[in-house]
Protein backbone atom coordinates (compact mmCIF):
# COMPACT_ATOMS: atom_id res chain seq x y z
CA UNK A 1 0.00 0.00 0.00
CA UNK A 2 2.54 2.51 0.90
CA UNK A 3 5.89 2.68 -0.77
CA UNK A 4 8.51 2.36 2.08
CA UNK A 5 7.97 1.17 5.31
CA UNK A 6 8.62 4.89 6.80
CA UNK A 7 5.55 7.24 8.10
CA UNK A 8 5.68 10.83 9.48
CA UNK A 9 5.12 10.62 12.89
CA UNK A 10 2.63 13.12 14.83
CA UNK A 11 4.41 15.93 16.19
CA UNK A 12 2.69 19.14 17.42
CA UNK A 13 2.44 22.41 15.75
CA UNK A 14 3.94 22.89 12.32
CA UNK A 15 3.28 26.33 11.95
CA UNK A 16 6.28 26.86 14.58
CA UNK A 17 8.56 25.25 11.69
CA UNK A 18 6.72 26.89 8.66
CA UNK A 19 3.71 29.00 8.32
CA UNK A 20 1.98 26.41 5.99
CA UNK A 21 1.77 24.27 9.05
CA UNK A 22 0.87 20.47 8.70
CA UNK A 23 -1.13 21.21 5.45
CA UNK A 24 2.78 21.32 3.78
CA UNK A 25 3.36 18.14 5.40
CA UNK A 26 0.47 16.45 4.09
CA UNK A 27 0.75 17.15 1.16
CA UNK A 28 4.60 16.03 1.35
CA UNK A 29 3.75 12.94 3.23
CA UNK A 30 1.29 12.22 -0.02
CA UNK A 31 3.26 12.71 -2.71
CA UNK A 32 5.68 10.36 -1.36
CA UNK A 33 3.06 7.70 -1.03
CA UNK A 34 3.49 7.32 2.77
CA UNK A 35 0.83 7.94 5.54
CA UNK A 36 1.13 10.93 7.68
CA UNK A 37 -0.16 10.73 11.45
CA UNK A 38 -1.53 13.98 12.50
CA UNK A 39 -1.52 15.05 15.89
CA UNK A 40 -3.31 16.27 18.02
CA UNK A 41 -2.27 19.46 19.10
CA UNK A 42 -2.08 20.34 15.06
CA UNK A 43 -2.24 23.79 14.28
CA UNK A 44 -4.22 23.48 10.81
CA UNK A 45 -7.30 21.56 11.17
CA UNK A 46 -8.64 17.36 10.83
CA UNK A 47 -10.64 19.31 8.12
CA UNK A 48 -7.70 21.62 6.64
CA UNK A 49 -5.62 18.61 5.91
CA UNK A 50 -8.12 16.54 5.17
CA UNK A 51 -8.57 18.39 1.99
CA UNK A 52 -5.33 19.64 1.24
CA UNK A 53 -4.75 16.14 -0.85
CA UNK A 54 -5.51 12.72 -1.34
CA UNK A 55 -3.91 10.24 1.12
CA UNK A 56 -4.34 7.83 4.00
CA UNK A 57 -3.64 9.18 7.24
CA UNK A 58 -3.99 8.18 10.51
CA UNK A 59 -4.98 10.80 13.73
CA UNK A 60 -3.26 10.80 16.79
CA UNK A 61 -5.04 11.22 19.56
CA UNK A 62 -4.70 12.77 23.45
CA UNK A 63 -7.31 11.70 25.88
CA UNK A 64 -8.50 14.55 27.62
CA UNK A 65 -10.21 14.72 31.03
CA UNK A 66 -12.97 16.39 28.78
CA UNK A 67 -13.71 12.98 27.35
CA UNK A 68 -16.41 14.66 24.83
CA UNK A 69 -13.64 16.83 23.47
CA UNK A 70 -11.43 13.48 22.37
CA UNK A 71 -14.28 11.53 21.30
CA UNK A 72 -15.58 15.20 19.07
CA UNK A 73 -12.20 15.19 17.29
CA UNK A 74 -12.45 11.53 16.89
CA UNK A 75 -15.33 11.35 15.46
CA UNK A 76 -14.10 14.14 12.75
CA UNK A 77 -11.09 12.79 12.10
CA UNK A 78 -13.21 9.23 10.88
CA UNK A 79 -15.79 11.97 8.92
CA UNK A 80 -12.57 13.05 7.15
CA UNK A 81 -11.15 9.69 6.13
CA UNK A 82 -8.70 9.17 8.30
CA UNK A 83 -7.95 5.59 8.80
CA UNK A 84 -6.55 4.85 11.82
CA UNK A 85 -6.64 6.24 15.93
CA UNK A 86 -2.92 6.39 17.09
CA UNK A 87 -3.79 7.01 21.24
CA UNK A 88 -0.46 8.00 22.60
CA UNK A 89 -0.23 6.48 26.24
CA UNK A 90 3.11 7.84 27.27
CA UNK A 91 1.88 11.77 27.61
CA UNK A 92 -0.87 11.95 30.51
CA UNK A 93 1.20 14.52 31.91
CA UNK A 94 4.36 16.59 29.51
CA UNK A 95 7.65 15.99 30.79
CA UNK A 96 9.43 18.39 31.96
CA UNK A 97 11.08 20.48 29.84
CA UNK A 98 13.63 22.61 30.64
CA UNK A 99 14.23 24.49 27.54
CA UNK A 100 10.41 25.46 27.11
CA UNK A 101 10.46 26.63 30.80
CA UNK A 102 13.21 28.83 30.25
CA UNK A 103 12.32 30.00 26.80
CA UNK A 104 8.85 30.76 28.00
CA UNK A 105 7.45 28.53 25.06
CA UNK A 106 3.84 29.32 23.84
CA UNK A 107 1.88 27.18 22.15
CA UNK A 108 0.18 28.63 18.45
CA UNK A 109 -3.23 28.16 18.10
CA UNK A 110 -4.38 24.83 18.43
CA UNK A 111 -7.20 25.55 16.15
CA UNK A 112 -8.74 21.98 16.16
CA UNK A 113 -10.05 23.18 19.43
CA UNK A 114 -11.53 26.41 18.65
CA UNK A 115 -15.04 26.80 20.36
CA UNK A 116 -14.50 23.43 22.08
CA UNK A 117 -12.00 24.77 24.40
CA UNK A 118 -10.34 28.18 25.89
CA UNK A 119 -6.78 27.34 25.10
CA UNK A 120 -6.03 31.04 26.95
CA UNK A 121 -3.58 29.65 29.60
CA UNK A 122 -1.44 31.03 32.78
CA UNK A 123 1.79 29.82 32.37
CA UNK A 124 3.42 31.38 35.61
CA UNK A 125 5.71 32.36 33.73
CA UNK A 126 7.29 28.93 32.25
CA UNK A 127 5.44 27.04 29.63
CA UNK A 128 2.46 27.94 28.01
CA UNK A 129 2.25 24.54 26.67
CA UNK A 130 3.40 22.38 29.65
CA UNK A 131 0.13 24.43 32.04
CA UNK A 132 -2.05 23.72 28.84
CA UNK A 133 -1.16 20.18 28.88
CA UNK A 134 -1.73 19.42 32.92
CA UNK A 135 -4.85 21.18 32.26
CA UNK A 136 -6.37 19.18 29.58
CA UNK A 137 -4.24 16.16 29.54
CA UNK A 138 -6.12 13.18 31.78
CA UNK A 139 -3.27 12.13 34.24
CA UNK A 140 -5.46 9.07 35.15
CA UNK A 141 -5.13 7.59 31.51
CA UNK A 142 -4.73 3.42 31.91
CA UNK A 143 -5.75 0.17 29.97
CA UNK A 144 -8.89 0.91 30.94
CA UNK A 145 -9.67 3.88 29.26
CA UNK A 146 -9.14 2.15 25.87
CA UNK A 147 -12.31 0.34 26.39
CA UNK A 148 -14.04 3.48 26.47
CA UNK A 149 -12.18 4.45 22.77
CA UNK A 150 -13.11 1.50 21.29
CA UNK A 151 -16.31 2.06 22.22
CA UNK A 152 -16.39 5.82 20.51
CA UNK A 153 -15.01 4.72 17.19
CA UNK A 154 -14.61 1.87 14.61
CA UNK A 155 -11.19 3.06 13.17
CA UNK A 156 -8.58 0.47 14.00
CA UNK A 157 -6.49 1.92 17.25
CA UNK A 158 -2.76 2.11 17.50
CA UNK A 159 -0.89 2.69 21.16
CA UNK A 160 1.91 4.69 21.09
CA UNK A 161 4.78 4.73 23.74
CA UNK A 162 5.24 0.99 24.50
CA UNK A 163 8.22 -0.02 25.93
CA UNK A 164 8.21 -3.35 27.59
CA UNK A 165 6.92 -6.53 26.14
CA UNK A 166 4.21 -6.23 28.55
CA UNK A 167 2.57 -3.67 27.56
CA UNK A 168 2.92 -4.75 23.84
CA UNK A 169 1.21 -8.38 24.13
CA UNK A 170 -1.50 -6.96 26.93
CA UNK A 171 -2.62 -4.00 24.97
CA UNK A 172 -5.94 -6.29 22.60
CA UNK A 173 -6.14 -3.32 20.09
CA UNK A 174 -4.41 -2.87 16.57
CA UNK A 175 -1.32 -1.98 16.68
CA UNK A 176 1.64 -1.44 18.64
CA UNK A 177 4.15 1.19 18.40
CA UNK A 178 7.50 1.11 19.98
CA UNK A 179 8.09 4.84 21.24
CA UNK A 180 9.96 6.64 24.46
CA UNK A 181 8.17 10.00 22.94
CA UNK A 182 11.44 11.00 21.27
CA UNK A 183 13.38 11.08 24.32
CA UNK A 184 10.68 13.80 25.61
CA UNK A 185 8.82 12.70 28.38
CA UNK A 186 10.90 10.17 31.03
CA UNK A 187 14.50 10.87 31.70
CA UNK A 188 16.14 7.35 31.87
CA UNK A 189 13.14 6.21 29.84
CA UNK A 190 15.41 3.06 27.75
CA UNK A 191 16.24 3.72 23.99
CA UNK A 192 12.87 2.28 21.92
CA UNK A 193 15.21 0.48 19.57
CA UNK A 194 17.13 -1.19 22.98
CA UNK A 195 13.21 -2.85 23.89
CA UNK A 196 12.00 -3.35 20.15
CA UNK A 197 12.84 -6.94 19.84
CA UNK A 198 11.62 -8.00 23.44
CA UNK A 199 8.14 -6.20 22.15
CA UNK A 200 7.91 -7.59 18.93
CA UNK A 201 8.62 -10.84 19.98
CA UNK A 202 5.93 -10.74 22.84
CA UNK A 203 3.54 -9.33 19.86
CA UNK A 204 4.44 -12.27 18.19
CA UNK A 205 2.71 -11.22 15.02
CA UNK A 206 -0.26 -11.04 16.23
CA UNK A 207 -0.84 -7.22 15.22
CA UNK A 208 2.13 -5.02 13.91
CA UNK A 209 4.41 -3.41 15.35
CA UNK A 210 5.61 -0.39 14.60
CA UNK A 211 8.74 1.97 15.61
CA UNK A 212 10.15 5.30 16.19
CA UNK A 213 12.66 7.31 17.85
CA UNK A 214 16.12 8.49 16.39
CA UNK A 215 15.37 7.27 12.72
CA UNK A 216 17.98 9.69 10.98
CA UNK A 217 19.77 7.33 8.11
CA UNK A 218 18.36 4.55 5.46
CA UNK A 219 21.12 2.04 7.86
CA UNK A 220 18.85 2.91 11.08
CA UNK A 221 15.31 2.03 9.34
CA UNK A 222 17.04 -1.34 8.00
CA UNK A 223 17.96 -2.31 12.00
CA UNK A 224 14.35 -0.90 13.15
CA UNK A 225 12.90 -3.49 10.27
CA UNK A 226 15.42 -6.44 11.12
CA UNK A 227 14.50 -6.52 14.95
CA UNK A 228 11.36 -7.05 14.19
CA UNK A 229 9.27 -3.42 13.32
CA UNK A 230 6.55 -3.53 10.31
CA UNK A 231 7.56 -0.07 9.66
CA UNK A 232 9.30 3.45 11.46
CA UNK A 233 7.78 6.81 11.87
CA UNK A 234 9.78 9.58 11.90
CA UNK A 235 9.19 13.04 14.00
CA UNK A 236 12.63 15.21 14.33
CA UNK A 237 13.70 14.88 11.01
CA UNK A 238 10.27 15.71 8.81
CA UNK A 239 10.44 18.72 11.08
CA UNK A 240 14.01 20.19 9.56
CA UNK A 241 12.60 19.64 6.57
CA UNK A 242 9.22 21.47 6.81
CA UNK A 243 11.47 24.27 8.67
CA UNK A 244 14.05 24.48 5.74
CA UNK A 245 11.97 24.24 2.53
CA UNK A 246 8.28 23.53 3.37
CA UNK A 247 6.67 20.69 1.25
CA UNK A 248 9.77 20.05 -0.20
CA UNK A 249 11.81 19.77 2.69
CA UNK A 250 9.64 17.31 4.11
CA UNK A 251 9.15 15.49 0.83
CA UNK A 252 13.39 15.79 0.60
CA UNK A 253 13.40 14.52 4.07
CA UNK A 254 11.21 10.99 2.89
CA UNK A 255 13.07 10.17 -0.31
CA UNK A 256 16.46 10.39 1.03
CA UNK A 257 15.41 8.02 3.85
CA UNK A 258 13.87 5.97 0.69
CA UNK A 259 16.74 5.92 -1.08
CA UNK A 260 19.21 4.81 1.88
CA UNK A 261 17.03 2.19 2.94
CA UNK A 262 17.10 0.91 -0.64
CA UNK A 263 21.00 1.32 -0.88
CA UNK A 264 21.34 -0.64 2.48
CA UNK A 265 19.34 -3.02 1.50
CA UNK A 266 20.66 -3.76 -1.95
CA UNK A 267 24.42 -3.86 0.01
CA UNK A 268 23.30 -6.15 2.52
CA UNK A 269 21.70 -8.88 -0.61
CA UNK A 270 17.92 -8.20 0.71
CA UNK A 271 16.55 -7.37 -2.51
CA UNK A 272 12.55 -7.34 -0.50
CA UNK A 273 11.64 -6.04 2.26
CA UNK A 274 10.87 -9.31 3.99
CA UNK A 275 13.86 -10.64 3.21
CA UNK A 276 15.42 -8.06 6.08
CA UNK A 277 15.66 -10.50 8.82
CA UNK A 278 17.24 -10.80 12.39
CA UNK A 279 20.70 -12.54 11.37
CA UNK A 280 21.32 -9.00 9.52
CA UNK A 281 21.96 -6.95 12.55
CA UNK A 282 24.09 -7.28 15.53
CA UNK A 283 23.04 -5.42 18.66
CA UNK A 284 25.61 -4.37 21.58
CA UNK A 285 24.52 -7.23 23.80
CA UNK A 286 25.52 -9.79 21.36
CA UNK A 287 28.81 -7.89 20.42
CA UNK A 288 30.29 -8.09 23.87
CA UNK A 289 28.66 -11.96 24.39
CA UNK A 290 31.45 -12.88 21.25
CA UNK A 291 34.28 -11.60 23.07
CA UNK A 292 33.54 -13.73 26.09
C1 LIG B 1 8.49 18.75 18.28
C2 LIG B 1 7.86 17.42 18.60
C3 LIG B 1 6.50 17.36 18.80
C4 LIG B 1 5.89 16.14 19.08
N1 LIG B 1 4.54 16.09 19.21
C5 LIG B 1 3.92 14.91 19.41
C6 LIG B 1 2.51 14.84 19.47
O1 LIG B 1 1.81 15.83 19.31
N2 LIG B 1 1.96 13.62 19.68
C7 LIG B 1 2.71 12.49 19.85
O2 LIG B 1 2.15 11.40 20.05
N3 LIG B 1 4.05 12.52 19.77
C8 LIG B 1 4.67 13.69 19.55
N4 LIG B 1 6.04 13.74 19.44
C9 LIG B 1 6.80 12.48 19.48
C10 LIG B 1 6.94 11.87 18.07
O3 LIG B 1 5.72 11.35 17.60
C11 LIG B 1 7.96 10.72 18.03
O4 LIG B 1 7.65 9.77 19.03
C12 LIG B 1 9.40 11.15 18.21
O5 LIG B 1 9.63 12.45 17.71
C13 LIG B 1 10.30 10.14 17.50
O6 LIG B 1 11.62 10.45 17.61
P1 LIG B 1 12.50 11.25 16.49
O7 LIG B 1 12.12 12.69 16.65
O8 LIG B 1 13.88 10.94 16.94
O9 LIG B 1 12.16 10.69 15.14
C14 LIG B 1 6.67 14.95 19.18
C15 LIG B 1 8.05 15.02 18.97
C16 LIG B 1 8.65 16.23 18.67
C17 LIG B 1 10.14 16.26 18.42
C1 LIG C 1 0.83 18.94 24.72
C2 LIG C 1 1.61 18.01 23.86
C3 LIG C 1 2.45 18.70 22.85
C4 LIG C 1 2.94 17.86 21.73
C5 LIG C 1 3.87 16.79 22.13
O1 LIG C 1 3.52 15.67 22.31
C6 LIG C 1 5.28 17.08 22.28
O2 LIG C 1 5.66 18.26 22.23
O3 LIG C 1 6.04 16.12 22.50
Amino acid sequence: MIEAPILVAPTGMHRLAHPEGEVATARAAASCNTIMVLSFTSNCTIEEVAASCDAVRFFQLYVYKRRDIAAELVKRAERHGYKAVVVTGDTPRLGRREADIKNKMVAPRLRNLEGLLSVEVESGGGSNLQAFASQTHDDSLSWKDMAWLKSITSLPILIKGVLTAEDGCGSGLNGVIVSNHGARQLDYAPASLSVLEEVAEAVAGSVPVLFDGGIRRGTDVFKALALGAKAVMVGRPVVFGLAAKGEQGVRRVVEILKDELELTMTLAGCPTIDAISRSHVRTEQERLRSFM
